[in-house]
């Protein structure tokens, strides 16, 4: 039965990514169609903080699925984090009947979920970030654009690398994953891919690499190391001394985070946004909405956070084997 006078609440939170937008509209339009008042909650757990939320209609999320970023803005909180921020945060919801929130970020936001969940207020997690690095679920909304963008960047760069019969070390974003990395790799043919899940040895192992792809014939290469990793312009440094092919390095940043969402992203991200609101109206808390073998599912958000999602060893060693 639709309930004209439960609110459910709807924010991001950490990095931002290509999608949000999408998961956003939908929630705030499966919410609308099951009878629920909708408040959009500006700047992450920041907004629910302070009190900063705007009331949601059909039109309010008109024009935005084409769009990067999001709408609601994001922030990474340190006073929610904190009893008194939370305190605060739990208090707002009161104040405006807040019978529910759906959390559109990664794994520190879902720890947030769970607080408020414990504390009375039920938070379902839909997992928004480019790095893919949510253990629980098999995607993230923004991994497909982030990707599909960094091999577009490749690309380019690969045309000068070339020209120049040069190697390029690039740097792609994963503070702790190598997912985008990985995918990176295969679609541009990267001579080599360093992740932060496997070590490897950049005199010992990616020296002699090119050395023995040297005598091939190659002539141009490209390396890609995530952000994880780090020292890129380092890597790129030794490459160039012990191999003496002319290196440069280039770090692709955030241009990765924004753009227009792919078809990928904006169907899942209304899939997952269609499915928190199901749960949020029928009360239900404390989970995380996640891809499981091309499905869309829910977890116990505790249970989740404890999953370990173990890297694409295969891919890996695709990438090694025909990247030559
Ligand atoms: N352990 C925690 N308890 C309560 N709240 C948390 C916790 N960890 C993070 N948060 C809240 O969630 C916000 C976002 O977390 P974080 O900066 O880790 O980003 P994220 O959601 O993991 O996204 P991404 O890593 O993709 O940028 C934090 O600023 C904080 O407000
Ligand atoms: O917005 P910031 O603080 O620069 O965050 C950068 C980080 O966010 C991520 O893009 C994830 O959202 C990481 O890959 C990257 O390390
Ligand atoms: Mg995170």
């Amino acid at each position: 039965m639709a309930d004209l006078n439960k609110t459910i609440g709807v924010l991001t939170s950490g990095g931002d990514s290509p999608g949000m937008n999408a998961a956003i509209r939908a929630v705030v339009r499966t919410g609308i169609a099951k009878g629920l008042h909708v408040v959009g909650i500006k700047r992450g757990y920041n907004g629910l903080i302070t009190g900063d939320l705007l009331d949601m209609d059909l039109r309010s999320v008109s024009d935005i699925i084409h769009r990067g970023g999001t709408v609601l803005y994001t922030a990474r909180s340190p006073e929610f984090k904190t009893e008194e921020g939370m305190q605060k945060a739990i208090k707002v919801c009161k104040e405006h009947n807040i019978a529910g929130i759906a959390v559109i970020g990664g794994d520190g936001s879902f720890r947030g979920a769970s607080d408020l969940s414990e504390r009375g207020i039920p938070c379902v997690g839909i997992p928004g970030t480019i790095d893919n690095d949510i253990s629980s679920s098999d995607y993230t909304i923004g991994f497909d654009t982030s990707v599909n963008t960094a091999m577009e960047m490749v690309d380019r760069l690969r045309d000068t690398t070339e020209s120049h019969d040069r190697c390029s070390v690039v740097e792609v974003m994963g503070r702790r994953a190598g997912w985008i990395a990985l995918d990176t790799a295969i679609a541009v043919g990267a001579t080599a891919v360093l992740v932060p899940e496997i070590a490897y040895d950049v005199e010992k192992e990616l020296v002699p690499r090119i050395r023995e792809i040297q005598k091939t014939g190659k002539k141009h290469y490209i390396i890609i190391v995530a952000e994880g990793v780090g020292h890129t312009a380092e890597i790129a440094k030794l490459v160039e001394e012990k191999t003496g092919i002319e290196t440069r390095a280039t770090v692709l940043g955030h241009v990765q985070r924004g753009g227009s969402p792919t078809v990928r992203d904006r169907v899942v991200a209304s899939q997952m946004g269609y499915h928190a609101v199901e749960l949020l109206a029928a009360g239900i808390g404390n989970r995380v909405v996640v891809m499981k073998d091309s499905k869309i599912v829910d977890y116990d958000i505790y249970e989740a956070l404890k999953m370990v999602k173990p890297f694409d060893k295969n891919l890996y060693d695709i990438s090694n084997t025909i990247n030559i």
